[in-house]
C-alpha cells in the first residue's frame, strides 16, 4: 500500500458503516456491466462533446446519462475529441457518486500519470519541457521529491501567510469600497486576482511582484490567466458564444508560441525573487535548478492562483447572495471569537468558528472548484457505486465528476440546497468532502495526490470570511459583483 491516509486497503469504504445511507445501499452490490457506450469511432465523440460544451452544458451532460442510463457510474466520451485532436482517447467510465468516487484516491488501483485534465495534456512546453508534480503519479520517484517541496513551502509560508492576507485583503477591499461608492456596484474579479497573485506570490514563493517591475506588480495576474487558460481552454467550458467557441476554442490546442514571452517574464520572477525558496528546492528536495523554478511556478500560477481563483467568488456569493439572517450570525461568531476591526486574524480564532467553516466546506462542497478529477486503472479491479459493482479492465480512463457526486443524495440530505449549518450539524460528512482530491478528513502526502494546499485553502476561506465581517455589518452581491455594503459600525 503506497498511501498513507486515503487507500481502500487501510481505510474501509466511505460507506460501510455510515449511518447515513439507507440499509440497502450498504448490504449488497450485484455486478453490473457498466452501461452506456462510446457510439461511433468519430461520430460518437464528436456529439457528446457539443452536448457537454453547448447543448446542455457539463452538469446536465452527466446528469441525463446517469439518469437513461439509470446508474452513477457508465461509459461516456469527454471533450476534448475530433476533429483536432486525433491523439486523444475520449473514452471514459464516468463516476458520479461518493462511493465510486473514492476509488480514485486509491494509488494501489490506479495511476494519475498524465491525466491532470483527462487523457488529453497540454505540452509540455508550458511548463518548461517537463512534467510538473501534478502530472507525476506517486510512483515516480520526482513525484514525492517535489511534493514535499510543495508541502514545506506551505508550512514556511504559515508565517506570513496572516500578515500578507490581512495587508492584500485591505487594498483590495479599499479598491472595491471605491467602486461601490463611485458607481454603486464594483464588479471585484480583477481585485480579487491581484491580490491573489501578490498575496500567494509572497507567502509561497517568498517573492515580492512589486520589487521585481512595474508590469508584473501590475499585470503579472493578468499574465498568469493567459498562460493558464491557454493550457486548459480543449476542455474548458465556456458556455456562451456558440458555435463560435466550438469552432475556434474547442477545435485545436493553442501553441505554447502565445504565451512564450510571457512565461519567459514569470520565469525571471520566480527565479529572482524566490530564489531563496529555489535554492532550498534544490539543495534540501535533490531538485535541478530548472525543476524548482517551473514547479515554484507551476505551484503559483496553476494550483495556488488558479484555485483560489474559482473558489473565492463562490465563497463571495455564497455569502453575499443570502437572504436570510446567516450574514448576521456570521458576524455575531466572527466578532466574538476574534473582535471588531483592527483585532488581528489568526489561525487559532478560526478554528473555533464552526459556523463560518460549515459555511466554507457547504461552498466547496456545493461548487467544488475543481470539477473533474481523472484516475488510469492500474490493474483490472472491482468498482463499487452505492448499489452495483463493476469490473474495470486496466488502462481504463476513471472520470469523477464533482460537482454531482457532492450532490449525492445517500450522503447529504437535501443536496442541491445549500445548508450553511450542514457541517456543523453533521462534522462526519467531512468524510465525503472531496474537493482536494481526498476526504477532508484525509492528509496530504509524497505518496498519495491529493492536494498539498488542503488545509492552507479551508482556513484562508475561514479567514477571507472573518475578515469580511470584521470589516463589514453586511454585504450584497453575487459571484462577479458587490452591490452593496455596509460598513462595521
Ligand atoms: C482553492 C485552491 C485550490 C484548489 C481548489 C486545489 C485543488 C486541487 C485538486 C483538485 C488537486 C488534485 C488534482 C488531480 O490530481 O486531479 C490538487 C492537486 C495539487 N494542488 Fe491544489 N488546490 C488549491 C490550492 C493549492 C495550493 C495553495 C497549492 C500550493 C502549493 C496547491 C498545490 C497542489 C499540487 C502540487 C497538487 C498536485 C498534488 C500531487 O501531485 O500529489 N494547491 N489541487
Amino acid at each position: 500500500m503506497t498511501t498513507t491516509n486515503m487507500g481502500h486497503s487501510e481505510q474501509p469504504s466511505p460507506f460501510s458503516s455510515s449511518q447515513l445511507l439507507p440499509p440497502s445501499s450498504t448490504t449488497s452490490h450485484p455486478l453490473r456491466d457498466i452501461p452506456g457506450s462510446y457510439g461511433p469511432r468519430l461520430l460518437g465523440p464528436f456529439l457528446d462533446r457539443l452536448d457537454y460544451f453547448w447543448f446542455q452544458g457539463p452538469d446536465n451532460f452527466y446528469r441525463k446519462r446517469m439518469e437513461k442510463h439509470r446508474s452513477t457510474v457508465f461509459r461516456t466520451n469527454v471533450p476534448p475529441s475530433f476533429p483536432f485532436y486525433l491523439n486523444v482517447n475520449p473514452n471514459v467510465v464516468a463516476i458520479l457518486d461518493c462511493e465510486s468516487f473514492s476509488h480514485l484516491f486509491d494509488m494501489e488501483i490506479v495511476e494519475k500519470r498524465n491525466v491532470l485534465i483527462g487523457d488529453f495534456m497540454p505540452s509540455v512546453k508550458f511548463t518548461g519541457d517537463m512534467r510538473v508534480c501534478a502530472y507525476l503519479d506517486p510512483s515516480e520517484p520526482q513525484h514525492a521529491k517535489i511534493k514535499s517541496f510543495g508541502l514545506d513551502l506551505l508550512k514556511r509560508s504559515s508565517r506570513v501567510w496572516i500578515e500578507e492576507l490581512e495587508s492584500g485583503l485591505g487594498t483590495m477591499w479599499d479598491t472595491i469600497d471605491l467602486s461601490v461608492a463611485k458607481g454603486g456596484s464594483a464588479k471585484y474579479f480583477s481585485p480579487l486576482q491581484k491580490f491573489l497573485f501578490h498575496f500567494l506570490s509572497k507567502t509561497i514563493v517568498g517573492a515580492d511582484p512589486s520589487s521585481f517591475s512595474q508590469e508584473i506588480s501590475d499585470s503579472g495576474h493578468t499574465i498568469m490567466d493567459k498562460w493558464l487558460y491557454l493550457q486548459i481552454l480543449p476542455a474548458f467550458y465556456i458556455g456562451s458564444f456558440q458555435p463560435l467557441t466550438e469552432i475556434f476554442l474547442h477545435s485545436w490546442a493553442y501553441p505554447f508560441a502565445l504565451v512564450r514571452g510571457d512565461y519567459q517574464k514569470l520565469y525571471k520572477f520566480v527565479e529572482k525573487e524566490g530564489n531563496e525558496a529555489v535554492e532550498r528546492g534544490k539543495a534540501e528536495f535533490g531538485l535541478n535548478h530548472e525543476e524548482a523554478v517551473h514547479n515554484l511556478l507551476f505551484f503559483l500560477g496553476f494550483n495556488a492562483f488558479g484555485g483560489f481563483t474559482a473558489f473565492l467568488p463562490t465563497l463571495i456569493n455564497a455569502i453575499a447572495s443570502e437572504t436570510t439572517d446567516l450574514q448576521e450570525r456570521l458576524r455575531k461568531e466572527v466578532r466574538a471569537k476574534l473582535g471588531g476591526a483592527g483585532v488581528r486574524l489568526s489561525f487559532e480564532s478560526v478554528k473555533e468558528m464552526e459556523l463560518v467553516k460549515s459555511v466554507v466546506y457547504e461552498t466547496l462542497r456545493l461548487n467544488p472548484p475543481v470539477t473533474t478529477q481523472f484516475a488510469r486503472a492500474k490493474k483490472d479491479f472491482r468498482l463499487k457505486s452505492h448499489d452495483s459493482s463493476f469490473d474495470i479492465k486496466q488502462g481504463e480512463l476513471l472520470c469523477g465528476y464533482q460537482r454531482l457526486a457532492m450532490r449525492d443524495p445517500k450522503v447529504f440530505h437535501d443536496p442541491e440546497k445549500f445548508d450553511p449549518d450542514r457541517f456543523l450539524k453533521k462534522p462526519e460528512l467531512l468524510n465525503y468532502l472531496y474537493w482536494s482530491n481526498g476526504s477532508q478528513r484525509s492528509s496530504p502526502s509524497p505518496s498519495n495526490k491529493q492536494c498539498p494546499g488542503k488545509d492552507f485553502v479551508t482556513i484562508t476561506g475561514c479567514l477571507f470570511v472573518a475578515y469580511m465581517f470584521q470589516r463589514y455589518d453586511s454585504i450584497t452581491g453575487n459571484s462577479k459583483s458587490i452591490t452593496a455594503l455596509q460598513k462595521a459600525t
